[in-house]
């Protein structure tokens, strides 16, 4: 039988722990199919982003095109996408689909990944078509144009970014040091949020999380899982995989995540 084939609109990192290295991984762990459109490439590493290539957007809508009309997509994934114009051309491509929007605006490392006018074309054109978004706090903040100073809960964002149309997560890992569960934070439009709690790990091997757990989502709905057991079967992967790379020594920052591997070596 068919995998599911999953899409992921990304960018590259060169240290293959965030971006399209984190999605199609995920994709591989997970039984899914992963096609992929570069549309930005990252010179990076575990400590830093040092340069940043948006594809041009012919080159973006031209692979947009080869692989929405050749292969039979069950969800889009989105992450780093670079510039105006490829959140243009995956809106108008994506509207409709299963579309998972990974408003990436930051590295864990702090480089910015979006431009305000990404932002804007964010909350303008993109989320409002989205099936679900999954932003962390500070970027479901920016999205709500609010002062980082005053920081809201993150139920409380998720139920303003509602607003844009899609359903939201709000992504949070471990609150304080020790703590032994994260909290997401699920919101459908015109419903109360509710909590998807899950094991917190001790590790700084965490660059690339929110990509993960993205791409995970998006796999599990197109394997046809509902929206809720889709957010908590993310988690519970991304939370499981972390527990297997706490201990990994790779690079001078924080470190990837163990995406395929099955156990402690
Ligand atoms: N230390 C941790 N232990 C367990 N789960 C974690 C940990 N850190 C993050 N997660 C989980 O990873 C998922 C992604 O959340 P996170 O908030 O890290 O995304 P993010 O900040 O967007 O990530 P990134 O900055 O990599 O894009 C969530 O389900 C979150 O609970
Ligand atoms: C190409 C690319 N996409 C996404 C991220 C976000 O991941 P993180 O916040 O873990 O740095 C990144 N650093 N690079």
């Amino acid at each position: 039988m068919n995998p599911p084939v999953v899409l992921a609109v990304a960018g590259t990192d060169s240290g293959g722990a965030a971006g399209l290295a984190a999605d199609l991984a995920t994709f591989s762990a997970l039984g899914v199919h992963g096609a992929m459109v570069v549309a930005a490439v990252t010179a990076q590493d575990t400590t830093g982003v040092t340069a940043i290539h948006a594809v041009p957007a012919d080159v973006v809508a031209a692979q947009l095109e080869a692989v929405l009309a050749d292969l039979p997509v069950a969800a889009v994934k989105t992450g780093m996408l670079g510039s105006l114009e490829a959140v243009a051309l995956v809106t108008r491509a994506c509207a409709g689909r299963v579309l998972v929007v990974d408003p990436v605006l930051r590295a864990t490392s702090g480089a910015d990944l979006a431009t305000d006018a990404v932002v804007a074309a964010y909350r303008d054109v993109l989320l409002p078509v989205a099936t679900v978004i999954t932003p962390n706090a500070a970027e479901a903040g920016g999205l709500l144009g609010l002062d980082s100073d005053d920081p809201m809960h993150p139920a409380a964002l998720a139920t303003g970014l509602t607003g844009l149309g899609p359903a939201v997560v709000v992504t949070g890992g471990p609150e304080v040091a020790g703590a032994e569960t994260c909290t997401d934070w699920l919101a459908l439009p015109g419903a109360e949020p509710v909590a998807i709690s899950h094991p917190a790990v001790a590790t700084t091997n965490d660059h690339g999380t929110g990509c993960t757990y993205s791409s995970a989502l998006a796999s599990y709905l197109a394997l046809g899982e509902d929206l809720k057991t889709s957010c908590a079967r993310a988690a519970a992967y991304v939370s499981n995989q972390l527990d297997i790379s706490k201990t990994w020594t790779l690079g001078r920052g924080r470190g990837p995540v163990a995406h395929t591997h099955k156990e402690i070596a």
